[in-house]
């Protein structure tokens, strides 16, 4: 996708690829004279997060999502392409500039049952980010702040004595959140954090996260299958196929006038929006493998408007409003 915000934003990413190698180890592929093997699982992408915003990305499973969050969480590092932060590109950070980096930007896992370590009480897992960033003196004002962050997120301070077993799931989750306040964040990575959930607890932890932005003017990249929950949780999404952003927008434009038909595709797919889009788009098949995507347009299999531009050539991003833009030959019409 091409520049889209009008200032630089919070979070930069360019051309951003990763790829992983599968292969067989040295001596079988030598034995076998086979060639390494990769996953290709991003495969340049750009986008900007600016400050105080919700972005989402959205896809089929498979399409990189979580690859993105674990990137810019840094737990992956790029095979090419650049991650900055506040203008400072990750690669090229020092040692001082990393470690601001980490402290402000955190990440949300999806299970909230094996993101706790289970032998330590509340307090420490907790305390830890805390330790770890030097933003304590001493094991008593380390428990006066994990209380106040267990009541900054619904629980009570008394709750940090107890086992991550003694909680409930979404109780769970908001001791992930607290952990993840710790070190006075600006940037959650929010990797699926309510799908484990049942679902009327899902939208307590959503309100939470909710208040919580407003409150602290938090930044959140936020990853979900759940179409309904993006919709009403995001400023703007981005739609992934493959390894590739193949639209971005305003909520309002990639749910009411989504202009690839991939995008189209999964807003068919939600019942609630047969209303909008009376005529649905014809599309079938699955999702490629990523160890050897499609030529041109990797979606061109299952498109039901591809010709021989679309199987040879690898569409750009095209503009069509400051905010949206579609990497499609032909990108559908509003109706
Ligand atoms: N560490 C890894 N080693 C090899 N392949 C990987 C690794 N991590 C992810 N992949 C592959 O990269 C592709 C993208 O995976 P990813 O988990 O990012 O997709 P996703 O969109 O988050 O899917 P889901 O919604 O199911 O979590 C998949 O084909 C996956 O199998």
């Amino acid at each position: 996708m091409s520049e889209i915000t009008e200032e630089r934003g919070l979070l930069e990413v360019r051309n951003l690829h990763i790829k992983f190698d599968i292969s067989k180890p040295f001596i079988h592929r030598l034995l076998n004279r086979a060639e390494k093997t990769y996953v290709h699982a991003v495969r340049g992408i750009d986008f900007s997060i600016r400050r105080g915003e919700t972005f989402s990305l959205v896809g089929e499973s498979g399409c990189g999502k979580s690859t993105v969050a674990r990137l810019l969480s840094g737990l992956y590092q790029p095979t090419d392409g650049d991650i900055s932060y506040q203008g400072t590109v990750l690669a090229e950070a020092s040692r001082e500039q990393r470690q601001y980096i980490r402290r402000r930007c955190q990440m949300i896992f999806q299970d909230p049952f094996a993101s706790l370590n289970p032998r330590w009480k509340v307090d420490r897992i907790i305390a830890e980010p805390l330790v770890l960033f030097g933003m304590i003196k001493n094991r008593e004002e380390g428990r006066q702040r994990v209380g106040q962050l267990l009541e900054q997120v619904g629980l009570a301070a008394s709750d940090m004595d107890k086992f991550p077993h003694e909680f409930s799931g979404g109780q769970r989750q908001r001791i992930s959140i607290a952990r993840a306040l710790a070190g006075e964040p600006e940037f959650l990575i929010c990797d699926e954090p309510t799908s484990a959930l049942d679902v009327s607890v899902q939208a307590q932890v959503l309100n939470l996260m909710k208040d919580l932005q407003d409150e602290l003017g938090l930044t959140y990249l936020f990853i979900s299958h759940d179409m309904s929950v993006v919709s009403h949780f995001s400023d703007r999404v981005g739609i992934m196929y493959l390894g590739r952003l193949v639209e971005v927008g305003t909520v309002e434009e990639v749910f009411n006038r989504p202009r690839h038909p991939y995008t189209r595709m999964l807003m068919d797919a939600i019942p609630s929006m047969d209303v909008i889009h009376k005529e649905r788009t014809p599309v079938t098949g699955e999702v490629p493998n990523p160890i050897s995507p499609p030529s041109g347009c990797a979606f061109h299999p299952r498109c039901a408007f591809a010709t021989d531009k679309c199987k040879q050539s690898t569409p750009a991003a095209l503009d069509i409003s400051a905010t949206q833009q579609v990497a499609c030959h032909y990108p559908l019409s509003v109706s």
